[in-house]
């Protein structure tokens, strides 16, 4: 009998846990999820090496992730190895052994109509490619073409095999109403033509819809509503804008208003700190990182317990001609990085603002719970992604914010059971 053994990449794939969820929810998949569950698990099945690539459309909120994790589930449990992958770090965290494609891939980062991907034929990594079953990829209209393209380049390359993607069941998803590739400073044109919808692979890959929204199964009206702006029917007043339905919004009537929505979604704040369950199940979701700092802050005044400002580094080692002046530096606060006082109490949420490890769920976005706090360290419990419970520590410089709100960008892809919005100003405005 001839022993194969696997080592690196390829061991630590086969030993991705299976989450009993997972399992379980190949049993709940709904008709369209059953649908294309069962046309990708054929395409594995009789895997003739050509076309065998899928493209699950879905509206926020439709079960892509489920299906996917459903998926990999059926995959792992047959001992084969499906590679998880997305565009960001913190939709990664959902899927269980998910890593960003980035880093899976090696996608150079200065992407160009010819690049490759940075994989050797004989390395670890492309031997992995060669013996994975399917490769998932999700939040693929977040990633500019060229970076699909020299993914396809690339596999046929390392597995000698000239069909798509040389031949590997490949399974990308995600919704073109949410957020698209990021062109700096980028012409609507650029941004249109860098959408992988635009690549000459397009042509070639298989759509498979979700409609249903699953996570707003018990209110269909308002999945309806959501539908109708995401589809661009929905009737709309001057400068794009839409009418919300009274009866799911609060009259401005001034600052305090502000202070309601507040209570609505926090209610009895003070007797919920260091309560996960509570803190991962309500946000306020607003535009701007200022307008987040700004609803932060008055929380945390609210919020029990001991106050503690932790402060940036406000002086550069070396710089003997004082170029950076402190007030400069305690300026400096931009969206990535965390504000010079950090104002934080034990049992309040917080956000990571870094990719610090994204394999064990420390990813730009994750929510952490405030356990305990230090001047150099900072002792948190995760709360969202799937590895959610687990105790970290993360040492000066802190990369968090706290997270009572958020912006609409940190919020994609969540599920939060109680959100309440705070649109200070049109969505689509500078800054955003
Ligand atoms: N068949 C199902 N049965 C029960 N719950 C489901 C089913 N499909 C999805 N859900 C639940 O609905 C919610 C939304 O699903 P999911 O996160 O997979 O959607 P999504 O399409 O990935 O959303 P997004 O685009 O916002 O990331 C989740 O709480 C998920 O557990």
């Amino acid at each position: 009998m001839k022993i194969i053994q696997f080592q690196g990449v390829i061991q630590e794939e086969l030993s991705v846990q299976i989450p009993n969820e997972d399992i379980e929810s190949i049993q709940m998949l709904n008709h369209d999820q059953m649908v294309a569950f069962n046309t990708i698990m054929h395409a594995i099945d009789h895997n003739h090496k050509h076309s065998q690539v899928f493209f699950v459309d879905g509206p926020d909120g439709t079960g892509k992730t489920f299906l996917y994790r459903a998926l990999m589930a059926t995959l792992r449990n047959r001992g084969k190895i499906g590679l998880a992958t997305a565009s960001s770090g913190i939709t990664a965290t959902l899927l269980s052994g998910g890593i960003t494609a980035h880093s899976r891939f090696n996608l150079p980062y200065d992407v160009q109509p010819n690049s490759f991907c940075d994989i050797k034929k004989q390395k670890d990594l492309a031997k992995l490619f060669r013996v994975a079953t399917a490769i998932i990829w999700d939040e693929a209209p977040m990633t500019n073409k060229y970076c699909l393209e020299a993914l396809d380049r690339s596999l046929r390359d390392i597995l000698d095999c000239d069909a798509l993607f040389g031949g590997k069941v490949m399974i990308m998803g995600g919704d073109f109403r949410q957020v698209l590739p990021l062109i700096q400073k980028g012409s609507k044109a650029q941004l249109i033509s860098a959408c992988i919808i635009r690549s000459n692979l397009w042509a070639n890959i298989k759509v498979l819809h979700l409609v249903q929204n699953m996570r707003s199964m018990n209110d269909p009206e308002f999945a309806q509503f959501l539908m109708r702006i995401g589809d661009s029917v929905e009737p709309t007043k001057l400068n794009a804008m839409v009418r919300i339905p009274h009866q799911i919004a609060l009259p401005w009537e001034g600052e305090q208003s502000i202070q309601t929505l507040i209570d609505h979604i926090f209610p009895q704040l003070n007797l919920h700190g260091w309560d996960a369950s509570y803190m991962v199940e309500r946000a306020i979701i607003t535009l701007t990182n200022d307008d987040v700092q700004k609803l932060n802050d008055i929380i945390i005044n609210q919020f029990s317990g001991e106050e503690h400002n932790l402060l940036s580094f406000d002086e550069v080692e070396g710089d003997t001609h004082n170029l950076y002046q402190r007030e400069f530096l305690n300026s400096i606060a931009q969206g990535s990085i965390p504000p010079h006082i950090l104002k934080v109490k034990k049992g309040a949420p917080l956000m990571l603002l870094r990719n610090i490890d994204p394999r064990y769920g420390l990813c730009n976005g994750t929510r952490l719970l405030c356990r305990g706090l230090f001047k150099n360290m900072l002792d948190v419990k995760i709360l969202t992604g799937s590895n959610a419970g687990k105790r970290a520590f993360l040492r000066k410089q802190f990369s968090v914010k706290l997270s009572f709100a958020i912006t609409i960008n940190k919020s994609q892809g969540r599920t939060i059971p109680n959100v309440r919005i705070y649109l200070p100003r049109h969505v689509f405005s500078h800054g955003q």
